[in-house]
């Protein structure tokens, strides 16, 4: 199954395309035309330029959005590496269901949908709404043995990756991206250790909240863990599998879907950026189809947009996860849309257009 599951993987990396050349140009041409200072709104004009090339359109849309959120736990917790226990997990996954979390209330101000995945929850989880796409009852402790299986990790990718192939199906035009996994800034900050090539404290922080005793204890077991498995850089499956979370891998999968099914992908925190940098080291185009958020408070995120190249916009110091800090970032481009959309062109207004010297 593991060799059949990368071989699909392959294939599916081979029909992501470059974006639109075409729609961008026109997006551009548009947004000169349109009555105000040329660039005026900035990185805001570049974002929609991009979805115009991710939509290959000029006409880009932005009406459907929706949160999807991969939930897992992490056995690495019995490592005393966050503050809560794994339970929290399935509480927090069930309340999504409900309407009543974080990211519910902020999705709702902007007509987003909250879209809960059980990735790879403990528990069984009975709330419904919430979409079954468990690989297994949580992950391994990964200071003991690998976290999960290659054919794990592959099989939650490729649930990711089908869920944004049906997404794109049911119409929405953009996806955000979150997760809620008690002990995921520990897996993530080991991913990017490895994948960033930095020492394991440089890219750890306190997550949800831990005392300097326990950030010693996270950055001891990542070293633990990374020195049992010496996972290569260069194979992210193996990297995912040995240290990785299955909302990881999820979210992954949603970013590598989002290329071949061509919808944008909205990052959020630490984890869906580490998230962002294994898509890219399974299929680097991916990256073109990836928008930026917030630069989160773990130190690892900073790094990683650097490694993306990708520059988030809102610099809030958020640390709350569940796609939060994506959703942020919707009415900001619902702004910039309408001003795309509905604004006079200098030829409305019988102005002559700025020139660009
Ligand atoms: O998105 C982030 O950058 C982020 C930073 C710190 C914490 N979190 C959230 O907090 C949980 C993980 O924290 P921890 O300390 O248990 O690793 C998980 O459910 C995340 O959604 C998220
Ligand atoms: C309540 C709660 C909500 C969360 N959302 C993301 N991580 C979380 C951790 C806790 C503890």
């Amino acid at each position: 199954m593991e060799e059949y599951y990368q071989r699909q993987l392959d294939c599916l990396c081979g029909q992501v395309r470059p974006l639109s050349e075409e729609a961008k140009e026109a997006s551009v041409c548009h947004w000169d035309g349109i009555a105000k200072p040329l660039n005026g709104l900035g990185r805001f004009e570049r974002i929609l330029t991009q979805i115009a090339g991710i939509q290959r359109t000029e006409n880009l849309s932005l009406d459907r959005k929706a949160v999807v959120v991969f939930c897992a736990d992490n056995g690495v917790v019995e490592e005393g590496v966050s503050q809560t226990d794994s339970s929290v997990t399935a509480i927090v996954t069930e309340n999504f269901a409900r309407g009543i979390a974080s990211v519910n209330r902020m999705a709702s101000t902007v007509g987003a949908e909250v879209l809960p995945v059980d990735i790879g929850v403990a528990g069984e989880l009975h709330e419904p709404g919430i979409r079954n796409m468990k690989v297994d009852f949580g992950t391994k402790n990964f200071c003991r043995e690998m976290a999960m299986t290659r054919e794990q990790a592959l099989e939650a990718i490729h649930n990711g990756i089908a869920l944004a192939g049906e997404l794109k199906d049911a119409g929405y035009d953009i996806l955000a991206v979150g997760e809620m996994g008690i002990g995921n800034t520990t897996t993530s900050s080991a991913i990017a250790s490895v994948l960033l090539d930095v020492d394991p404290e440089a890219v750890t922080g306190k997550g949800a909240g831990l005392s300097d005793e326990g950030l010693t204890r996270k950055i001891d077991a990542i070293r633990r863990g990374i020195a049992l498995h010496h996972p290569a850089a260069d194979d992210p499956i193996g990297v995912l599998a040995s240290l990785g979370g299955f909302d990881i891998a999820g979210m992954t999968g949603l970013m590598l879907g989002g290329a071949i099914s061509r919808i944008p992908v909205v990052l959020d925190g630490i984890i869906s950026e580490v998230a962002g940098l294994l898509a890219m080291a399974i299929c680097p185009q991916t990256v073109s189809y990836l928008i930026p958020s917030h630069l989160g408070k773990e130190p690892a995120c900073a790094q990683i947009y650097e490694r993306l190249h990708l520059e988030p916009v809102i610099h809030g110091n958020l640390a709350l996860g569940e796609g939060t800090g994506a959703v942020m970032l919707f009415p900001l481009l619902d702004m910039a849309w309408e001003v795309y959309k509905e604004n006079s062109t200098f030829e409305d207004i019988h102005v002559k257009a700025y020139e660009k010297l």
